[in-house]
C-alpha cells in the first residue's frame, strides 16, 4: 500500500459537486502537485486531506492509518497556506516555538529544532524579529519552518509561494525542494503555476472540474498528454482535428485538410483508427531548410523575441500554429514551411 492513499475522495455543497471523485496514491518522499484553474478543486481536496473540510464520500489513508474521521491536530500533518499566517505579536521563534509547545516538546530540544529548521531556510540569527520586520519571502520561510519543526508525516502547501516576485519564487522552488528531499517528506502542493508544479514535481495530478484528469512525472503529462486540456493547460499545444488510418501493422497516417502525415501509435494506445486530435509542442516545429519543401506552408505572421528563442505564429491550412525557434530569417508576411519529426507528433484519442 502506498504511504499516502486517497481513495473515492469527494466533497459536494448543495447539488455541487466540487470534487468528484479523487484517487491519489502517493509513495513516501514523494512531491506531488495538483494542478489545475482556479476553481478546479485543489484546495478544497487539500483541506479534505488536512481535516479542515469534511469528506462527502471517499477516504484519507496515511501509513496504513485511516483519517478520515480523524481531527486535523491528530493526523501529524504541516500545512502551509498562501497567507503566510504568521502570529504577528510572536517572535519568529515564538511562531516556531508554538507547534512545539503544543506537542509539549522539552525547552531544550524546542530550542534545538528551531535553531535547526532557522538553519534549514536560511534564516538563522533572524529568530528575534517579528513578522513585521521581515520580507516577504522571509516570512514565508518561516512559515515552511514552522511547519517542517514538527516533522509531520506528510506536508501540504496551498500556493505558498504565490505572493512572491518571479525571481524569489524560482529561488523558492529551489530551496523548497532541496529541504524537502534532504528530509525526505513527503509533500503535496497546490498551484496553478505550472513551471512551478514541472520543477518542483515528482508528479503532476492535472485536475479540472473537479477531476484528476492525468497524473504522470512532468515530463510525461507534457510530452503525452491525454486529453486536450492537459495539452492546453501545459505549455503551448498545436492541435488539429485529422482522421487516422492503418497503412500496415505499425504504420498510420493522418490526413486533415488534404494533407498526411505518418504517425506512431504506442501498443498501448488507447486509439487505432477513426478521427481524432493531433498535438505538436511548438518546439518540436521548425522552419524548413532552404530550398526544401517542408511538411505545412503557412504565411509568418507574427513572431516574438522572449529572450531565448523567438515564439513565431504561423497561419496555416491547420489552423494558427505556434513556432518556437533560436534563430528567426523571416519577416511577418513571409511565406514559410515547417518542419518536424513524425516521431513528435502525439494522438489524443478524446474528440473536440
Ligand atoms: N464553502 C463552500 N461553499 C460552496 N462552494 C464552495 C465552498 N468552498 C469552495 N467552493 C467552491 O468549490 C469549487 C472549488 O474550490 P477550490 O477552492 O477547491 O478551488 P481551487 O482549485 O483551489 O481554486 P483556486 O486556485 O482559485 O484557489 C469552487 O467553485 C468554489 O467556489
Amino acid at each position: 500500500m502506498s504511504f499516502l492513499s486517497v481513495k473515492n475522495l469527494g466533497k459536494d455543497y448543495g447539488a455541487t459537486r466540487v470534487v468528484k471523485s479523487m484517487d491519489l496514491e502517493i509513495e513516501r518522499g514523494e512531491f506531488v502537485s495538483l494542478l489545475g484553474p482556479s476553481g478546479c478543486g485543489k484546495t478544497t481536496t487539500l483541506q479534505m486531506i488536512a481535516g479542515f473540510t469534511e469528506p462527502t464520500r471517499g477516504q484519507v489513508i496515511l501509513d496504513g492509518t485511516d483519517l478520515t474521521d480523524m481531527p486535523p491536530e491528530k493526523r501529524d500533518i504541516g500545512v502551509v497556506f498562501q497567507s503566510y499566517a504568521l502570529f504577528p505579536h510572536m517572535t519568529v521563534q515564538d511562531n516556531i516555538s508554538f507547534g512545539l509547545e503544543m506537542r509539549k516538546m522539552a525547552k531544550d530540544q524546542r530550542r534545538e529544532r528551531i535553531s535547526e529548521v532557522l538553519d534549514m531556510v536560511s534564516l538563522s540569527g533572524m529568530g528575534e524579529r517579528y513578522p513585521a520586520q521581515l520580507s516577504g519571502g522571509q516570512r514565508q520561510r518561516v512559515a515552511i519552518a514552522r511547519s517542517l519543526a514538527i516533522r509531520p508525516r506528510l506536508l501540504l502547501l496551498d500556493e505558498p509561494m504565490s505572493n512572491l516576485d518571479a525571481k524569489l519564487r524560482e529561488n523558492m522552488h529551489i530551496e523548497l525542494r532541496r529541504i524537502q528531499r534532504k528530509l525526505g517528506i513527503t509533500t503535496i502542493l497546490v498551484t496553478h503555476d505550472q513551471t512551478e508544479a514541472m520543477t518542483m514535481s515528482d508528479r503532476i495530478a492535472l485536475m479540472s472540474d473537479g477531476c484528476i484528469q492525468q497524473l504522470a512525472p512532468p515530463l510525461e503529462v507534457y510530452h503525452n498528454p491525454r486529453t486536450l486540456f492537459v495539452s492546453g493547460f501545459l505549455g503551448r499545444a498545436n492541435v488539429f482535428a485529422g482522421t487516422i488510418t492503418r497503412s500496415d501493422k505499425q504504420t498510420y497516417q493522418v490526413s486533415s485538410e488534404g494533407l498526411s502525415f505518418a504517425v506512431c501509435l504506442p501498443e498501448n494506445h488507447p486509439f487505432r483508427e477513426g478521427k481524432a486530435n493531433i498535438m505538436i509542442r511548438p518546439e518540436n516545429v521548425g522552419f524548413a531548410d532552404p530550398g526544401t519543401a517542408g511538411k505545412l506552408t503557412g504565411t509568418l505572421s507574427e513572431a516574438v523575441f522572449l529572450g531565448t528563442h523567438w515564439l513565431c505564429e504561423v497561419q496555416t491550412p491547420l489552423g494558427m500554429w505556434f513556432v518556437s525557434v533560436q534563430r528567426l530569417a523571416s519577416q511577418p508576411g513571409d511565406t514559410v514551411a515547417l518542419d518536424w519529426l513524425n516521431s513528435d507528433l502525439r494522438v489524443i484519442a478524446e474528440q473536440q
